[in-house]
């Protein structure tokens, strides 16, 4: 049978990257996806922005709503101090057989707990299951009509801590309309948008921080 974009991508990394070298899995992806098939990766504009979030806060928890393919759960990863937390849940069985794959071919695997399911699921067991009290950093990336739902049940499960920060994928392009505008109206959160293009096109998106103020 046919093969899916996520097995050409795994494929595109496996030729084309080094085994454990995580910049080159990343320069990988982003090949693939600007000269054969376009895929839903943040890919490297939004990714450098993710970056310097991710560094700027040097999590010790950290929370991936959405790992898809896992390319930006390299691109986190990789910037993250030995010892650090790290939770990423996928949705969909096929795409998280490939990113444990890519996971593992950048080498990163002991960094990262991937967790099949859905996020409503999974968030109000998080505590138990994996002895975390509060995400320094989450990524939502995930279906867009649940970034509101799930914020929502953060704060009803005490998972946000004073200086936690959410940063939220695709907040134009496809677009979170009610997310935006609760964490832009309320006084629990101080919000910032970063502009930016939806992956490998010049199509208008970006990325929103926002910091939970207890
Ligand atoms: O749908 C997206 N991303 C979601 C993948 C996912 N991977 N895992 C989940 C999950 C994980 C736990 C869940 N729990 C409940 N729902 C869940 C969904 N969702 C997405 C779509 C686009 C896009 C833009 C323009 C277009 F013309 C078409 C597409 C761009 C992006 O950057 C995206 O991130
Ligand atoms: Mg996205």
């Amino acid at each position: 049978t046919r093969s899916t974009r996520p097995q050409r991508m795994l494929k595109a990394v496996q030729k084309n990257a080094i085994r454990g070298n995580p910049e080159s899995v990343i320069s990988a992806i982003d090949y693939f996806c600007k000269h054969s098939e376009w895929a839903m990766n943040v890919g490297d504009e939004k990714g450098c922005i993710l970056d310097s979030v991710v560094t700027e806060v040097d999590p010790s928890t950290v929370l991936e709503l959405g790992t898809y393919c896992g390319y930006s759960t390299v691109r986190i990863a990789r910037l993250l101090s030995p010892g650090t937390k790290f939770i990423t849940v996928e949705f969909n069985p096929a795409s998280a057989e490939v990113a444990r794959k890519i996971i593992a071919y950048a080498g990163l695997q002991d960094k990262v707990t991937l967790v099949e399911g859905a996020s409503g699921d999974l968030i109000p067991q998080i505590k138990k299951l994996y002895g975390i009290t509060t995400f320094d950093f989450i990524f939502l990336d995930h279906w867009k009509d649940r970034y509101l739902p799930d914020i929502k049940l953060f704060e009803e499960y005490g998972l946000l801590g004073k200086g936690s920060v959410l940063l939220a994928d695709n907040v134009i392009c496809p677009g979170t309309p009610e997310y935006l505008e609760y964490v832009r109206n309320s006084p629990r959160y101080e919000s910032r948008y970063y502009p930016s293009h939806l992956e490998y096109t010049k199509v208008e998106d970006g990325l929103e921080k926002s910091l939970f103020l207890g």
